[in-house]
């Protein structure tokens, strides 16, 4: 493991215009030194589709239920989603009454500077109108920014049964690819996800979004695959842990259920953290994380399901947790585990110091990344 880690080569391009949060070590203020462009998200939709409550419950740990006597949003409301969070990026709420493409707004530099738009659908709606402002908004968008990815959530389905999901997914996209084509735009391409905020649907949805905006995806996706691959596990998310958007996984097929449990060891591991870590701080999820002590680098888990299963979570930096599926078996060789972890470790932060030694490397000057001794075996 340790050599086809240190033997891999990243081969990609790292533009250095993804910001990623505080430090991979989490110490420092990369904000402050790298340049300022940040991804931007726009999340659109008819009025009351959801947008706010989406925002809400991602990124401020909102329960679903508080989002049922949220006022309307009358103006655009924009965010920097940066708090404590490895990811960071914009996300801009449009309210659904407005035409943004209207002499009134700056459409070249809403759209011009923008990475995805979401466009959230509300199903248990009828979605004729919302039909017809996807298509009137996303052509009119393209116009001006053909890179955007568009994305649209067909939210609310917890409304509805496995069967209506189905249907409603199929005739939405039927209807919706169809305007296009027949309007002349074969090349845009729309995503499509269902979506509800009272499960984890939000979160995976989510995380697939921000995937499409991290340029080094496939080579953390080949780290975990090498990672994974020779430690007999069978599934592996890399989790931003307050937004629990998870930023990487490997190749393999992502089975909701799988997701859902690696999200709630987060939230196990985080609160037994706050309550017997070092510095135990009793706030709100966000601001505990910013005590030095309730979970850092330091910070492991194992958790043993009745079905033969174990879960175990590292922690890669202050943001990030590795949290894996394998069988009790594979878990007998924990030391092999533990092992092939420093490496792929040092191959992630390896990926992220290269945004800072870009300069050097074209230089063709040496990184040093000061990591210290792997543990013994
Ligand atoms: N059942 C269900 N209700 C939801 C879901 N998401 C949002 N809602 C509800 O939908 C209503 C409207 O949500 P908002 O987030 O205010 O909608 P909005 O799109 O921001 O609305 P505007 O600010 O008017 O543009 C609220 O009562 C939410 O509780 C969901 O996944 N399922």
């Amino acid at each position: 493991m340790s050599h086809e880690v240190d033997d891999m080569k990243y081969g990609i391009s790292f533009p250095g215009d993804f910001n990623y949060g505080p430090d991979i070590d989490g110490e420092g203020d990369t904000a402050s030194t790298l340049p300022q462009h940040k991804p931007r998200i726009l999340l659109m939709g008819l009025r009351r589709s959801g947008k706010s409550s989406i925002q809400k419950v991602v990124f401020h740990k909102v329960s679903p239920n508080e989002t049922l006597f949220l006022e309307s949003t009358n103006k655009m409301v924009k965010e920097d989603v940066t708090n404590c969070s490895f990811v960071v990026f914009q996300v801009w709420d449009l309210p659904g009454h407005l035409d943004y493409f209207d002499s009134a707004f700056d459409s070249e530099h809403i759209f011009g500077g923008c990475d995805a738009l979401i466009f959230v659908i509300d199903s248990q709606d009828d979605y004729q109108d919302a039909l017809a402002k996807l298509h009137f908004t996303v052509s009119r968008a393209y116009k001006i920014n053909a890179n955007i990815k568009f994305e649209v959530f067909i939210h609310k389905v917890d409304g509805l049964s496995d069967d209506h999901k189905i249907d409603s997914q199929r005739d939405i996209h039927q209807r919706a690819t169809d305007d296009l084509v027949d309007a002349g735009l074969e090349n845009l391409h729309l995503s499509f996800y269902l979506t509800s905020i009272y499960d984890h649907s939000i979160f995976e949805a989510f995380s697939k979004v921000v995937q499409k905006l991290i340029p080094q995806i496939p080579t953390l996706e080949n780290l975990l695959d090498i990672f994974i691959s020779n430690s007999g596990i069978e599934k592996a998310f890399l989790f931003d842990v307050v937004s629990k958007i998870y930023i990487a996984t490997d190749s393999s097929p992502v089975d909701m259920q799988s997701y859902e449990l690696c999200c709630d060891m987060i939230d196990v591991v985080l609160d037994i953290s706050t309550i017997y870590g070092d510095d135990a701080d009793f706030s709100f999820p966000p601001e505990r994380l910013k005590e030095e002590n309730a979970f850092n680098t330091d910070s492991c888990a194992v958790i043993k399901l009745n079905n033969g299963t174990v879960m175990y979570l590292r922690q890669v930096t202050k943001y990030l947790a590795l949290v894996c599926i394998l069988r009790e078996d594979s878990f007998k060789r924990q030391g092999l585990i533990d092992y092939n972890f420093w490496c792929f470790r040092k191959g992630i932060k390896e990926v992220f110091e290269l945004r800072k030694t870009n300069k050097q490397l074209t230089n063709g000057e040496n990184l040093e990344n000061g990591m210290g001794e792997p543990p013994q075996v």
